[in-house]
């Protein structure tokens, strides 16, 4: 049996709005304007505080203002689950993998509250054993440390690991696992510059990818 661990925002929820309603209701309170939902998405993969960073940069608030608009942002960040969608098909896939005795982890540059609370919010909590946040270790992806920790929380098997950005790709690559890379979430660059095992575009047949990616390792 394997180790499946997946990356969370864009590989299996679509949490973009939501994140975008939180930026906005820091910036507005400042009285900065909106930041588009395009750019939201193309700050979104290497934790809160460089999606911040990101946000500061795109209205030119100076670097002096990062920690306390970090810490807005979380505050607003934990509630922010009524925007957020499952990608179709994700949640039957995970529990056919569950029933057939896969363990599944997420291994997520989010913080790890607001991952409690979505998770929780959506029901999907029940479907993992193993959670590990943007900020659950002193290090975050790309540092593959925390696969790593995702992993050995899971105990043995071969590990693979789902995600939707070159963050996720290099994660994989330095961690040594095989990367499955779902292609409708928030990557930047041409899929085709991303090192991976296999691409999907759906949850459709992702239960056939995992037994092909098993039969080939
Ligand atoms: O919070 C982020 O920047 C991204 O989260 P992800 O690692 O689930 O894509
Ligand atoms: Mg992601």
């Amino acid at each position: 049996m394997a180790r499946i661990i997946f990356d969370l925002d864009g590989t299996l929820i679509d949490s973009a709005p939501d994140i975008q309603a939180v930026a906005n209701g820091v910036l507005g309170a400042e009285g900065h304007q909106p930041i588009t939902l395009e750019q939201t998405r193309s700050f979104i993969g290497n934790g809160a505080p460089t999606f911040v960073a990101r946000m500061r940069a795109a209205r030119d608030i100076p670097d002096s203002e990062q920690d306390r608009l970090l810490t807005a942002f979380k505050i607003g960040y934990v509630s922010a689950v009524d925007l957020t969608v499952v990608f179709d098909g994700a949640v039957p896939a995970l529990e056919a993998l569950k029933a057939k005795g896969h363990s599944l982890g997420i291994c997520t540059n989010k913080p790890f509250k607001p991952t409690e609370a979505i998770l929780a919010h959506l029901d999907m909590a029940r479907l993992f054993d193993s959670v590990i946040g943007g900020d659950t270790l002193p290090t975050h992806k790309p540092d593959p440390a925390m696969l790593h920790a995702a992993a050995d929380a899971l105990g043995d098997g071969l590990v693979i690991y789902v995600g939707d950005s070159e963050v996720d790709a290099e994660t994989a690559q330095r961690g040594g696992v095989p990367f499955l890379f779902f292609t409708e979430g928030y990557h930047k660059t041409d899929l085709n510059s991303i090192p991976k095992t296999a691409a999907f575009g759906s949850y459709a047949d992702f239960v056939d990818l995992i037994e092909k990616t098993l039969a080939l390792a």
